[in-house]
This record gives C-alpha cells, sequence and structure tokens, in this order.
C-alpha cells in the first residue's frame, strides 16, 4: 500500500491509475475492474444500495458515475438485479471496494464483473472530495486511465477535453432494443401499451405488466404507424440517456394529438414537455441517487424517490400554462432545488415524471403513478 493511493487490501497488486478532469484536477488510485482508459461524463450517484441497478441502467450510457457511498461491491453480483443486459456506465469511481463480497445471492464480486464487461473504473479515490468538486464546478469531461502511459497527466488532460460533451449528445439509439418485444401481462390481460425504448429499464414495463398491462416495447425510431399498429390504450415513454433536445418529437406530438392516454419517465417527461414547447436545460450537476424528496402537488404529499437525470425540463411553478396541447401544470417539484418533476395536461389525458417510479433500486412512493397511468386508461374507455 502506499499513502498516495489510499490503496486498500483488495486493491493490492492491481495497477496504478489516475482520473482526470476537464478543469485538470487530478485523482490517483488503484484500476478497480478493466484495466484500461475511458472517457465521460462525470456524475455522482448518492444511493447507499443498488449499485447493480445503477450499473445496468441504460441512462448512464457514456456517464463515469462516481460512487458518493463509501464502500461498494459488499453484496457482490447477482444474476437478478440487472436492469439491462449489460452495464452501460463509461467508467465506474469507488473509494473502498468489498475485499469479501457476501450475500446469498451474490455469484461474483463487483471487480470481476467490471473486468468482464471491459468496464474501466477506479478505486481508492477520495470520493467526497471529488464529489465536492463536482458540485462545485459542475458536471464535467473526465478520464480514467490505467495500466501503461498514466505519467503524462498532461497529454491525458488534452485528451479528456477532446473527448465528447453530454450537451447535444443523441444517444438513444445506442441503446435501445432494435427489435420490438413484448411483455405480457400478469394474470388477467386488461390494457395494451406501446412503450417506446428510448433506454427503458427492465423493471418498467414489469411494473406496468403487474397491472394487467401487455407491453409492446418498440425501438427509439418507431414511428408513429408502428406505434399505432399494436392499437395501443396507452403509449409510454421511456428513460434514456442523451441531451433530449436532440430527440425526435414525432410521435410524442402525434399521440398528444390523437387524445392517446400517455405517460412518461425522466427522458420521456423531457420528451413531453419539450413537446409542449417548453424548453429543457442542463442542470449543474444533477439528481443522482435513491432519496430525492419530491412534492406531488396535485396532492400535496411528499414522497421519497429515485432519481438519474442531468438535464431538466423549464417550465412554469406558478400555475398552468397554455401550450398547443392545452393546458399543461408542473405536477411534481423536487423539494431539494425546485427543478420540475413531473408535468400534467389538463385538458388531454397526459403526464410524465422526472424520476423513477420503477424504483430499481430505490423507495416504492411513487409507484401510485403506474396506477394513474391504469386510470386514465380507463377513464378512456369509459
Ligand atoms: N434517466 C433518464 O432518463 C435521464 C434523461 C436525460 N438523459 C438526463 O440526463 O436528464
Amino acid at each position: 500500500m502506499t499513502t498516495s493511493t489510499r490503496g486498500t487490501r483488495a486493491d493490492q497488486g492491481r495497477s496504478p491509475a489516475v482520473l482526470v478532469l476537464e478543469d485538470g484536477r487530478t485523482f490517483r488510485g488503484r484500476a478497480y475492474g478493466a484495466v484500461g482508459e475511458t472517457f465521460g461524463e462525470a456524475v455522482f450517484s448518492t444511493g447507499m444500495t443498488g449499485y447493480q441497478e445503477t450499473l445496468t441502467d441504460p441512462s448512464y450510457h457514456r456517464q463515469v458515475v462516481v460512487m458518493t457511498a463509501p464502500h461498494v461491491g459488499n453484496t457482490g453480483v447477482n444474476d437478478e438485479d440487472p436492469e439491462s443486459k449489460r452495464i452501460w456506465v463509461a467508467g465506474y469511481v469507488v473509494r473502498d471496494p468489498a475485499r469479501t463480497p457476501s450475500n446469498w445471492r451474490s455469484r461474483r464480486s463487483l471487480d470481476e464483473e467490471l473486468a468482464a464487461q471491459g468496464v474501466v473504473g477506479i478505486s481508492g479515490v477520495d470520493t467526497r472530495a471529488l464529489t465536492r468538486h463536482l458540485r462545485e464546478r459542475g458536471a464535467m469531461r473526465v478520464g480514467i486511465f490505467s495500466g501503461e502511459a498514466i505519467a503524462d497527466e498532461a497529454a491525458l488532460l488534452a485528451r479528456v477535453q477532446a473527448a465528447p460533451q453530454m450537451t447535444g449528445a443523441d444517444l438513444s439509439g445506442e441503446v435501445a432494443t432494435t427489435e420490438p418485444y413484448v411483455v405480457p401481462a400478469t394474470g388477467t390481460k386488461r390494457f395494451t401499451v406501446a412503450a417506446l425504448d428510448l433506454g427503458i429499464k427492465a423493471m418498467t414495463p414489469q411494473r406496468m405488466a403487474e397491472r394487467g398491462i401487455e407491453v409492446h416495447v418498440l425501438p427509439a425510431t418507431a414511428t408513429l404507424e408502428e406505434v399505432y399498429a399494436v392499437q395501443p390504450d396507452g403509449v409510454f415513454l421511456s428513460n434514456g440517456p442523451g441531451d433530449p433536445a436532440t430527440a425526435d418529437l414525432t410521435v410524442v406530438k402525434g399521440v398528444l394529438e390523437r387524445g392517446t392516454p400517455l405517460f412518461g419517465i425522466c427522458f420521456g417527461n423531457q420528451l413531453l414537455g419539450r413537446a409542449l414547447g417548453f424548453g429543457t436545460y442542463k442542470l449543474k450537476y444533477g439528481h443522482r441517487g435513491i432519496n430525492q424528496p419530491v412534492q406531488d402537488r396535485t396532492t400535496g404529499k411528499v414522497e421519497v424517490t429515485a432519481h438519474n437525470h442531468g438535464f431538466a425540463v423549464d417550465a412554469p411553478l406558478d400555475g398552468p400554462a397554455d401550450t398547443p396541447y392545452g393546458r399543461a401544470e408542473v405536477s411534481h417539484v423536487c423539494l431539494n432545488d425546485n427543478v420540475v418533476e413531473g408535468l400534467r395536461l389538463l385538458d388531454r389525458p397526459a403526464f410524465s415524471v422526472q424520476y423513477h417510479p420503477e424504483a430499481a433500486a430505490g423507495p416504492h412512493d411513487a409507484a401510485y403513478l403506474f396506477d394513474r397511468f391504469v386510470s386514465l386508461m380507463e377513464g378512456q374507455r369509459a
């Protein structure tokens, strides 16, 4: 162990690694997962649990995730918790990896899994200092380098500064399914939903299936005709990576025009917002974690919720606004910073939230939103 790398026993024998932020600040540590190099946007997640769900959430594509929880990997890796078929984070930053994972479901260590999937990480980093830096300066590009040639930090910094930005990134097509598939309803089928996969998490269609919904998951590129070919009672817009300003709104606008019940989550909330004529903007450092307080302004209730977003909708908090599809209001707001966390149309059956009612990982306070979607579809039948 050397004093400069804050190494732990689990780090022993791992090659030195360095994390280089685009503003020139660097952190030294040890390789964690795959040895090599990677680039992305540095973001931090405050979740104390649920690292498998975080790693496999397609919305983290091209992002290097810094874990604020100091001890990561305790429960190893199981085969049940992934939210997609692979790890999507571009890189992973932890302080103190578990030396001995222990859980009845664990199949292998997190270190092994990251290495097997070629995900470059770094351990032994003072993640509190790194998180404070990102809070003060904002999310920014980062590189992690391990193995050969990490001595020349000036050269590494130049490469980080040449890497792509998240603003303007159009990424849904890189993570979404290319073929449609169906998640059958559990028990009696009551509704059919067309779900646009912009980077969908596995738990989301599951939460709908549990409510008697047969979910037709369609590629991000699906046309309005393909959406209506499944004869949907409702249309769902998923979460997803990238900048919502790059997304094509043809399908969203077509669904709003027809008045089909519409529900969106996260990226889906941003697309609904943009279709209504609101702007989206990049937050300084975003919301990522599983304990964000949100108020449902339609009931006054406060819920503790799972978040993963770097962009947000710019809509008025002081009452309904006129849009091309009738009046719309901000239905949910984050109590930490007043960021818009949900939208609701008053004259059409459409709503969305910026956070994650599927709660994988996270508290289940917001599960009622899937019931609201069911109510909208019931209302359309009545
Ligand atoms: N989880 C999501 O859908 C994220 C949406 C968008 N990519 C953002 O960062 O805000």
